[in-house]
């Protein structure tokens, strides 16, 4: 008989709560740490999908799990260090949440490197909207470990025929795009907000993947990463669809609300917001240039209006593509 594996999903809000849903198609045991688990209602955990029931088979609890096989951390990285802290090291820990650490500069697994020297470690990225990966319409993601033979063990554990999970053993490339595709969603966004055109919209997602190149060079980052679903692919769907919290914060700053405004109308987390200075910080450390993230970084921060913004990105000069 085989082993039922056990998977620890530490975050109930969207994104924690649709892969719970997903381990449990994959024939998991699943357990699912929430903050509070009185407070989980349909409408508040997963406003896309209001009618939504967790199985019966998925134990929710505030009580830590103290055995798996597989621990999923799902919840927002600003929080990921405070809430990770209180996980018992008992199997391998996957970040699932897309950003950087503001107060550190350091990517998810950087933060879990620093908490779990000797835990196996990996991140879970990818084009992912949490309502669709919850009623199991298809998809795909990577799963990206330094040792790309456990990456492989560790997606087969979440892999089902419609959430295809391929392997990497490039966790930086992995969580840079991840971090990244929220600040250039709030671009889009903006443009789109701002009436700029969806010429400029496309230019700008471009333009964008030329900056994060640079980056992921400075880092460490393998280049065909950022042509993969972490980096195009979930630019692809973070920068068009209208789901995107970051793209609808981004809509909304175009259309002259304050950042601060936008953000608090919004029904969840957008990374973007906390991540933009982060990665701006981060770029400027390895001598990169990154117009569109330090762009994003002033709209969010009120220092610059759409209009200026849009100044300061045309007003650049024009070289060769690929200089
Ligand atoms: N929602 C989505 O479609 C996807 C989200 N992600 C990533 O997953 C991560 C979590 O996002 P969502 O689940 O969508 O967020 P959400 O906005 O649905 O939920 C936020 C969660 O954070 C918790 N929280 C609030 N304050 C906290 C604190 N001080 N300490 C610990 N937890 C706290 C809330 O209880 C709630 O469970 C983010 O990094 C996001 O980028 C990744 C892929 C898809
Ligand atoms: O990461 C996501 C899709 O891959 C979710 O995007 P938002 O956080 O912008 O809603």
């Amino acid at each position: 008989m085989t082993h039922t594996a056990r998977i620890a999903v530490i975050g109930a809000g969207a994104w924690g709560t649709a892969l719970a849903l997903q381990a449990a198609r994959a024939g998991a045991e699943v357990s699912l740490w929430a903050r509070n688990p009185a407070a989980m209602s349909a409408g508040r955990v997963m406003p896309r999908l209001p009618g939504y029931a967790l199985p019966s088979g998925i134990a929710v609890s505030d009580v830590m799990p103290r055995q798996a096989d597989l621990i999923l951390l799902a919840c927002p990285m600003q929080h990921l260090r405070v809430t990770a802290r209180n996980v018992p090291p008992c199997a391998p820990m996957i970040a699932c949440c897309k950003g950087i650490e503001q107060a550190t500069g350091l990517m998810p697994l950087q933060v879990l490197g620093e908490l779990f020297p000797h835990s196996v470690l990996g991140v879970l990225s990818g084009p992912n909207f949490a309502h669709e990966i919850a009623t199991g319409q298809p998809a795909a993601a990577v799963l990206a470990s330094a040792d790309r033979t456990q990456a492989r063990r560790l997606a087969d554990l979440l892999t089902t025929p419609a959430f295809r999970l391929y392997a990497s053993d490039d966790p930086t490339g992995v969580q840079l795009g991840g971090a990244a595709k929220n600040v250039i969603a709030i671009a889009a966004g903006a443009a789109i907000g701002a009436k700029l055109g969806e010429n400029a919209r496309a230019a700008l997602i471009t333009r964008s993947i030329a900056e994060l190149s640079r980056l992921s060079h400075a880092l460490g980052g393998r280049p065909e990463t950022l042509s993969g679903l972490a980096g195009i692919g979930d630019l692809l769907l973070t920068c068009t669809g209208a789901a995107s919290r970051n793209y609808r914060l981004g809509l909304a700053i175009g259309q002259g609300t304050p950042a601060q405004q936008a953000a608090d109308a919004l029904e969840g987390v957008a990374e973007g917001r906390a991540t933009a200075p982060a990665l701006l910080q981060l770029a400027r450390q390895h001598g990169v240039s990154t117009p569109v993230i330090a762009t994003v970084t002033s709209l969010l921060a009120g220092t610059i209006d759409m209009d200026d913004a849009s100044q300061l990105l045309l007003s650049r000069p024009v070289g060769h593509e690929f200089a």
